[in-house]
């Protein structure tokens, strides 16, 4: 039995459907991340799990329960929310100690829980520390102390690290992963950040309109998005129509090989960046040595701008038929702005896209 099931869930407000027939398992220990466009229905959809938001159809099951009649503080969740602040007039130990308070735990069983809860998050022996001296990082953490210590059976997290710099966001999602893990908790989590959504994770939940457009495992879900609105979303550029026929798709750059089991026919297709790479001079006559001839259809373009994303390198590129192509490579084989190439393209990067959604861009 998953922990927390969602079923048919919906939410509207007024005319406006923000959730729309929800669907969603998520099993103990399990660590989901909510990703989605603004005003996708993410927030929508932890508000009615947390019991903050009723739900006009479907239900909430934790445990197995239904939840419909359970308030929020019975539900046994610890929320991290954008919207909960820490109590500036409180301690740190306050805040932490706050929920256990609130469920009658005697004091001194309440301090050892905080001290334990202190070392867990980083911060050892900063009970005593009042919350406006503390950095942004450091406030996060003792939020996060603060959901954590009533023991949740699930911890749900609004964007947990919104507020912090890159690279402090980049350091505490694995230090959270970790924690998470070693802990065993379930969490739900939201994020905007996909990069964070995809490092916390154990499956990702892509939300378009009210709805799941994709889940599935990090991996699965960036290396086969499963429409164009999912790839569109976590910002590939290479999608196009393609005409399938026998392992090949002509495209506007030409033709395409397409993994083996693509049935032919007209659809959709996204070539991921790392399956565009260089094969010599596009400014020659090609088809002349070993690699043009494996690839006599090798598409001409010119490199327009290059962005470093640490030892790889993205290229944009303006082919000489079809519209722009972002290829990904390493850093040693990148080629300079302005300079002339020809591409070919990597069938195991090549994806078939789910058809009847509209090309919006
Ligand atoms: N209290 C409300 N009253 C009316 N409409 C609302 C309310 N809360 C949310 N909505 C609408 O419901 C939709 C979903 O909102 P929600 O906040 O869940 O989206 P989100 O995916 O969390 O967006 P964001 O990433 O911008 O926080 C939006 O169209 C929003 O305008």
């Amino acid at each position: 039995m998953p922990l927390l099931r969602l079923d048919g869930l919906t939410v509207r407000f007024g005319a406006h459907t923000a959730l729309d027939g929800v669907d969603l398992d998520v099993a103990e220990r399990e660590i989901v991340s909510v990703l989605g466009p603004s005003g996708s229905g993410k927030s929508t959809l932890l508000r009615a799990v947390a019991g903050l938001r009723p739900a006009d159809a479907g239900t909430v099951l934790l445990g197995g329960e239904d939840q419909s009649a359970v308030p929020t503080h019975r539900r046994g969740l610890g929320l991290m929310f954008q919207d909960h602040q820490l109590f500036p007039q409180r301690d740190v130990g306050g805040n932490i100690a706050f929920g256990l308070r609130m469920r009658g735990v005697p004091r001194r069983a309440a301090q050892e829980r905080v001290a334990e809860l202190l070392d867990l998050v980083g911060l050892p022996g900063a009970a005593g520390r009042s919350v406006g001296s503390l950095s942004g990082g450091e406030q996060q953490r003792v939020a996060l102390a603060r959901a954590l210590a009533p023991r949740p059976r699930l911890l749900m997290l609004d964007e947990p690290l919104g507020q912090l710099d890159r690279g402090l966001r980049e350091r505490l999602v694995v230090e959270l992963r970790q924690l998470f893990r070693g802990l065993g908790t379930t969490v739900l989590a939201v994020t905007h950040d996909q990069g964070e959504a995809f490092a916390l994770a154990d499956r990702v939940v892509v939300m378009r309109a009210g709805r799941i457009a994709q889940s599935g495992s990090p991996a699965e879900v960036w290396q086969r998005p499963a429409s164009e609105f999912v790839a569109r979303f976590l910002g590939f550029r290479n999608v196009t129509g393609a005409t399938v026929r026998g392992g090949v798709a002509q495209t506007p750059w030409g033709a395409v090989p397409v993994p083996e089991g693509t049935p032919d026919g007209v659809g959709r297709l996204l070539i991921r960046p790392a399956g565009v790479s260089f094969t010599g001079d596009g400014g020659g006559d090609g088809g002349a040595d070993g690699a043009d001839a494996a690839a006599p259809d090798g598409t001409r373009c010119t490199v327009t701008a290059r962005t470093f994303r640490g030892e790889r390198v993205v290229v944009l590129l303006d082919p000489e038929r079809g519209p722009q192509l972002e290829a990904s490579v390493p850093l040693r084989h990148a080629p300079a702005e302005g300079e002339r190439v020809r591409v070919v393209f990597d069938p195991r990067e090549v994806v078939p896209l789910a058809g009847g959604e509209p090309a919006d861009g």
